[in-house]
């Protein structure tokens, strides 16, 4: 089933003290499934901002975000229950070891195969050898390949990752940027996500430029079948 997120005349800015921070104006995009894009842009401009409101975790201050299934509006909260979150700042549960961080989100849902499921994910971001370590026990990097393990875990149809290779070295972000553009392209999910690096930009299907309070389409890269899939 295709579904859609719609941005529809959004305006958004952050208002502390006498301070206003005016992020954009008038900003419409739609986002579909089987896709992905890359946000890139100077840093400040409301990146990271952009993409929670995209995710329905915040609200803008006007206009509307819109969640489709088949074309037809659904709940925010529905988008919410079917993403997978990639943070710049991780948010691992740091009581837990990696395995059950990333199994975590199938044991609330009842998954007898949770930690299972879970080792094979760990085992594709490299991370086999680290699965009883808890997170302060790991690696800035490390911690970032169990964040986007989990993720990908709960089989999500839109997954919004926020510098989700900031953290790793030029190979292993080599690796996990195919492994999350190769598991999003066979499960038909939507990826949605924010980077600094042009090279990890570029292979997203568009390239979306955020800057001066208005977002662009800076490219759309012809689809290319992925030889040799990771995922
Ligand atoms: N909750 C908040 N309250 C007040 N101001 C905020 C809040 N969140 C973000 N901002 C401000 O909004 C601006 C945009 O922040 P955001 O993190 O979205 O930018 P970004 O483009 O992702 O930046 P970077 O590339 O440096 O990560 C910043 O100036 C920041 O200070």
């Amino acid at each position: 089933m295709s579904s859609s997120i719609h941005l529809k005349q959004i305006d958004h800015r952050f208002t502390l003290a006498k301070q206003q921070v005016s992020l954009f104006e008038d900003l419409n995009i739609e986002l579909h499934s089987g896709q992905s894009y890359a946000i890139v842009g100077p840093s400040g401009v409301g990146k990271s901002s952009l993409l929670l409101l995209m995710a329905g975790l915040e609200p803008p201050v006007s206009g509307e975000v819109q969640f489709q299934k088949s074309g037809k509006p659904q709940l925010l909260k529905s988008l919410r229950q079917i993403s997978g979150f990639i943070f710049q700042q991780f948010h691992l549960l740091p009581e837990l070891d990696a395995l059950n961080n990333v199994a975590l989100p199938l044991k609330l849902k009842g998954d007898k195969r949770a930690l299972t499921t879970a080792e094979l994910w760990l085992d594709k971001v490299g991370l086999a050898e680290r699965m009883y370590h808890k997170p302060q026990q790991l690696s800035g990097g490390e911690q970032q390949r169990v964040a986007i393990a989990r993720a990908f875990v709960m089989q999500p149809q839109f997954i919004f990752a926020d510098e989700p290779t900031g953290n790793l070295d030029e190979k292993t972000a080599q690796h996990i940027a195919q492994l999350m553009f190769d598991c999003c392209q066979q499960s038909g999910a939507g990826l949605v996500l924010v980077t600094h690096s042009m090279e990890l930009a570029q292979q997203a299907d568009t390239l979306l430029q955020l800057g001066q309070g208005k977002l662009t389409v800076k490219a759309r890269n012809q689809a290319t079948s992925r030889v040799g899939a990771l995922c």
